[in-house]
């Protein structure tokens, strides 16, 4: 096997094992997600020889399947929107004479691409040796590539070479990052047409002119959002009884009322009890929190139930590893995000919650692990500071505790809400929305929630606000920038500090 020369003069060569040749690295990750590249980067960075499995597309599911193209499509949806805006509010005569599909997923397809030569190019110029095949483990320490079905190649970056299968030794540790797929539930079995998973919802040649979206977590709200701005009929059903349940409950009630205006017709507390494809489609029963059963006829029907960690082929066992109950491969020590067995630490969507699924938590937990390995004593993810958001329209945006979870803690809970419209900008937009603050009496702010227009960028604010543990009162001396929708932010803490400015 030709193996790439170490970067560092004291590693010890490599060493040649029959049958299996043996490379030895400081630090080997398996997953080139989110969570594990930005480990593999940062280990880098901070000196560490790094060999990254990755039997895929470096990038993973957010840059290929998940964040970044369905991001862009609801970029496209909002421009859809604005035209209905522009000519029903603002008097231009716009209209959509159709949506080049083409035109579109090019777009799309471009901004992914380019961002996964990015990632390569990060991987390549930063020394981490990628190794294109699915890993197994033989060793709390030690990585087999599989050869079976898996096109393995050893490269520094996209222009490198492919190689023979190896196997690495980690002299300091393993880091596990292999994520996570779709959940799914028995008898609905995705075949990619009918029946689609957010693995090919968006990849189908167009969209369809109908769809049932089951699940109203953060995939089925914006999968339900953007299929409706394009102009489907959409049936949103929620077995429990609100939409984006982990959140607080009047961000539920205003995103459920948003999406109802826009014509979206939303179930909650209602299941699938039956559904048949056809050659035009699924015949779908739902039924309703009433106990009505409901039957649809929808061109597809969209699985987006929730995420299952991915383990398969690692042979956790082999390193003295197990999952849990649910499947996610649990750290012993939260703080450092290492397994029982020493060594071995774990990134991104195989974490059980606290972690969030998120993929700005895994560059935190990546950042996290890397920095621990190169010796550094980092502060623990601040699981409780992580903000949450959903990117349908109308936007939902959130830190911190909801006021159930905070009441349910005995904090003495002081809370104020506002309308977003209740600040100029937000009449300007003529989308509703709303900001809503939790925070202890003469304590710490608890929660930021916001429902409204662009409040993905407005929650940063909010993060550090409940990050920095900082008093209402403390955060009405800062004066906000006048008119924008974050005003409204700025004069939920002025009534909250006492000083209410236009909420008398
Ligand atoms: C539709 C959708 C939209 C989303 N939108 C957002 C969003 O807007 N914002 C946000 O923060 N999060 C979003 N997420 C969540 C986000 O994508 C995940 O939290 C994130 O991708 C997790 O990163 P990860 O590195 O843990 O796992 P993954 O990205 O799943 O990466 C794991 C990698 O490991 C590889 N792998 C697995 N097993 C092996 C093996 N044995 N050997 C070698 N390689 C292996 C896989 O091929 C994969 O590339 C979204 C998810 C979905 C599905
Ligand atoms: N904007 C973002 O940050 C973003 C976007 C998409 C996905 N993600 C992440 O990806 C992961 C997966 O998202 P998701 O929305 O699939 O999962 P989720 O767990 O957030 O939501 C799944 C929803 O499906 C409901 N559900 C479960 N079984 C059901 C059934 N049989 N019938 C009807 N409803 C049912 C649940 O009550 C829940 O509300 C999450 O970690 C999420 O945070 C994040």
């Amino acid at each position: 096997m030709d193996v790439t020369p170490d970067r560092t003069a004291s590693r010890p060569p490599h060493r040649t094992q029959s049958p299996t040749p043996v490379g030895e690295t400081d630090v080997i990750v398996i997953g080139g997600g989110t969570g594990g590249y930005s480990t593999a980067l940062r280990a880098a960075a901070l000196g560490l020889d790094v060999v990254l499995f990755e039997r895929d597309l470096v990038g993973g599911t957010c840059l290929h399947r998940g964040c970044i193209p369905s991001k862009a499509m609801l970029h496209a949806a909002e421009l859809v929107d604005g035209v209905a805006e522009a000519r029903d509010r603002w008097g231009v005569k716009a209209t959509v004479d159709g949506i080049d599909w083409a035109a579109l997923t090019g777009t799309r397809d471009d901004i992914v691409a380019r961002n996964h030569r990015g990632v390569e190019a990060h991987l390549a110029r930063a020394g981490v040796r990628v190794v294109r095949a699915s890993a197994r483990l033989t060793g709390p320490r030690t990585v087999t590539a599989e050869p079976a079905g898996a096109r393995t190649a050893m490269t520094r970056g996209p222009a490198g070479a492919a190689e023979d299968a190896p196997a690495y030794r980690a002299r300091r540790a393993l880091v596990l990052a292999t994520g996570s797929r779709p959940r799914l539930l028995p008898g609905l079995v995705p075949d990619g047409h009918r029946i689609v998973t957010s693995d090919d919802a968006l990849f189908a040649p167009g969209l369809p002119e109908s769809v049932l979206v089951l699940g109203g977590g953060a995939i089925g709200v914006e999968y339900a959002s953007l299929h409706r701005s394009m102009g489907a009929r959409v049936v949103l059903v929620e077995a429990a009884d609100r939409l984006l349940p982990l959140e607080d409950a009047d961000v539920s009630r205003h995103l459920a009322r948003a999406l109802r205006k826009r014509g979206v017709e939303v179930l909650t507390g209602a299941l699938l009890t039956g559904a048949e494809t056809r050659d035009d489609g699924v015949r779908a029963v739902v039924r309703t929190a009433r106990g009505e059963d409901l039957d649809l006829g929808v061109e597809r029907l969209l699985v987006a139930v929730g995420r299952t960690p991915v383990t398969d082929g690692l042979d956790l066992a082999a390193a003295g590893l197990t999952t849990d109950g649910r499947g996610y491969v649990p750290p012993a020590d939260w703080a450092r995000l290492e397994t029982a067995v020493p060594g071995v630490h774990v990134v991104g969507d195989l974490l059980p919650p606290p972690s969030p699924g998120l993929a700005h938590a895994s560059f935190a937990e990546g950042l996290l692990v890397a920095e621990l390995l190169a010796g550094g004593s980092p502060r623990p993810v601040d699981y409780a500071a992580v903000p949450r958001v959903t990117y349908s329209s109308p936007q939902t945006a959130a830190v911190g505790l909801t006021e159930r979870q905070a009441r349910d803690r005995g904090a003495d809970v002081v809370v104020n809400s506002m309308p977003m419209t209740a600040v100029a900008k937000g009449m300007v937009h003529g989308q509703g929305g709303m900001v809503k603050v939790v925070a202890e009496r003469h304590g710490p702010v608890l929660g930021v929630h916001l429902v409204g227009p662009n409040v993905s960028e407005m929650i940063a604010e909010g993060q550090l606000i409940v990050g920095w543990d900082a008093e209402a009162a403390d955060v009405a001396q800062h004066v906000h920038p006048h008119p924008t929708l974050s005003e409204a932010v700025g004069e939920d803490f002025l009534t909250l500090g006492g000083r209410a400015l236009h909420q008398v």
